[in-house]
């Protein structure tokens, strides 16, 4: 049985207590190795590497040395891609064929872009008066915040923690990662490739385990972390919020979102149907910028509701290999009992089910997987728990509107505000609407296309800070003003 060990200043270590817990395959609920679990030894112990890492060889190197073995970073995850395949898919059921073009480029692509872009950040100058004449010079330099606990989930596990760790190593702090105790597997295989690479030990630590009463609340809870980033529910990161006020430690949380997808009579219905079946139905519906409401121009609501149906329907379900399949599992049957709970509670509110609903028939040597059917609802008012909350599942629910104002209106009605997507062929229209959707990201007749240089977060309570680009470095550096008198 694989064995998933912490990773601490550079070595792979299990937890002194000998506690250890199952990685679960959720494409049949056979289970995939023991992970250790970190108690607060294990975390004390990674955050005090981390420290000395920084005071060492790491703190010491140039720019152009951390870009280059970051560099070297991105290229290890790219001569192992088949392992990442391997290991992404075994943690989380998804289909190699979306792996392979999302997860793990991704993963080698957050290294690459961050090691470049620290190259080229300009800093600021100010030139001033001063009364005797001679001035002075402000100038602004950029300087690691520390040692930084990343939290990350298990629905993108390594793009979404390399996205924290690469702009946090190219400004050159040092890391503790708590990935997802669903998905331990890509984080760990990244401490080998850090090792090949030439990362100084301490820089890129790993500690496995759980939330609350586990490694998660230890690392937040640990006075000597200077920054914490975290992608997940939005209860979460009020809990990491509140453990990191204690020593007044910066957050970057980029939490749940119920976002809406605009539909006007005037799109390109082909791009529409395409854009929102990926938005609603891709990762199993387990994108935190996934459609989850649908609202659609009453012209053309029917014959959309039709053609969602039939694409929905047109999905083929199966495991990891399949070579045609781009539906998988659902994270755990954890998830699936919550995510089966909306689907009844859609049939209690009086919802039409136009499809799924329920959980698909699966061969036997998937039958104890974590599946669930694509599912589309209309007919629900706006105050159903299952059009205000946040599912993360593969479903959504389509309204009809009338006009711009109550299309607009109902986008913004939720105290979620992460992202949206609009399609419209009215260029005016689609910049109107656009400027006034309450989130951190609006695409217009796209969705998920991600420039990385691009600031990435969500309003209200779907988040704070932003992250992508120059906004990365920003939150993963102190900016200092030195003032000198000439
Ligand atoms: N990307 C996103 O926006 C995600 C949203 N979710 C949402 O969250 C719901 C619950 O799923 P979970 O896996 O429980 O998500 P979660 O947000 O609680 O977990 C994400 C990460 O936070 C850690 N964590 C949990 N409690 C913590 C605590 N008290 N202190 C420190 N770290 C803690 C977890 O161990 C994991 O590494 C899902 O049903 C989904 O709605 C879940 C995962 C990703
Ligand atoms: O950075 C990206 O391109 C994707 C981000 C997706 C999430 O944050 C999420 O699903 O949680």
């Amino acid at each position: 049985m694989k064995e998933i060990k912490h990773f601490i200043n550079g070595a792979f270590v299990d937890s002194a207590s000998g506690r250890t817990f199952e990685d679960i395959n959720p494409v049949n609920g056979q289970v995939i190795g023991r992970v250790h679990e970190a108690g607060r030894a294990e975390v004390d112990a990674a955050v005090r590497a981390a420290r000395a890492a920084l005071k060492g060889p790491w703190g010491k190197m140039t720019v152009a040395e951390r870009a280059e073995i970051l560099h070297r970073v991105a290229d290890g995850v790219t001569a192992r891609f088949d392992e990442f395949l391997e290991a992404e898919c075994l943690d989380t059921g998804k289909p190699k064929s979306l792996a392979s073009h999302i997860d793990i480029p991704r993963g080698a692509a957050n290294f690459k872009v961050f090691a470049d872009l620290i190259k080229n950040v300009p800093t600021e100058a100010f030139e001033m008066a001063t009364p005797d004449g001679a001035g002075a010079l402000n100038y602004g330099v950029r300087r690691p915040k520390g040692v930084i606990g990343v939290i990350s989930p298990w629905n993108l596990p390594l793009l979404l923690m390399t996205w924290k760790v690469g702009p946090a190593l190219a400004c050159g702090n040092c890391v503790v990662v708590k990935p997802s105790e669903e998905t331990p597997l890509t984080a760990t295989l990244l401490g080998e490739v850090m090792q090949a690479a030439g990362v100084p030990a301490g820089v890129y630590n790993v500690v496995h385990g759980f939330g609350g009463d586990s490694a998660g609340a230890f690392l937040t809870e640990h006075p000597d972390v200077d920054a914490y980033t975290f992608t997940g529910e939005t209860g979460t990161g009020e809990t990491i919020m509140r453990a990191a006020a204690k020593g007044v430690r910066q957050v970057s949380l980029e939490l749940g979102g119920k976002n809406a997808g605009i539909v006007f009579a005037d799109c390109d219905l082909d791009k529409a149907i395409e854009g929102t079946l990926r938005s609603a139905f891709a990762n199993c519906g387990q994108v935190c910028l996934g459609t989850e409401r649908v609202y659609v121009e009453r012209p053309i609501f029917d014959a959309f509701v039709a053609r969602l149906k039939a694409g929905a329907e047109a999905l083929k379900i199966g495991e990891p290999n399949d070579p045609e399949a781009n539906f998988g599992p659902l994270i755990s049957h954890k998830h699936r009992e919550k995510v089966l709970s909306y689907y009844q509670q859609a049939v209690d509110d009086g919802a039409t089910v136009v499809t799924g609903g329920g959980v698909p028939e699966m061969p036997a040597h998937l039958a104890g997987g974590a599946w669930v059917q694509p599912t589309i609802w209309t007919g629900l008012t706006d105050d159903s728990a299952v059009v205000t909350e946040e599912i993360f599942g593969p479903c959504c629910h389509i309204r009809p509107f009338d006009t711009e104002a109550e299309a607009i209106e109902l986008a913004n009605s939720l105290p979620y505000g992460l992202a949206s997507a609009i399609w419209t062929e009215n260029a005016s229209r689609a910049h109107r609407v656009a400027g006034q959707i309450e989130a951190g990201i609006v695409w217009v007749n796209s969705w998920f296309l991600r420039d990385l240089r691009t600031a990435f977060g969500g309003a209200k309570q779907s988040g704070i800070g932003r992250e992508g680009g120059v906004h990365s470095l920003e939150f993963y550096t102190e900016l200092k003003n030195i003032c000198v008198k000439l």
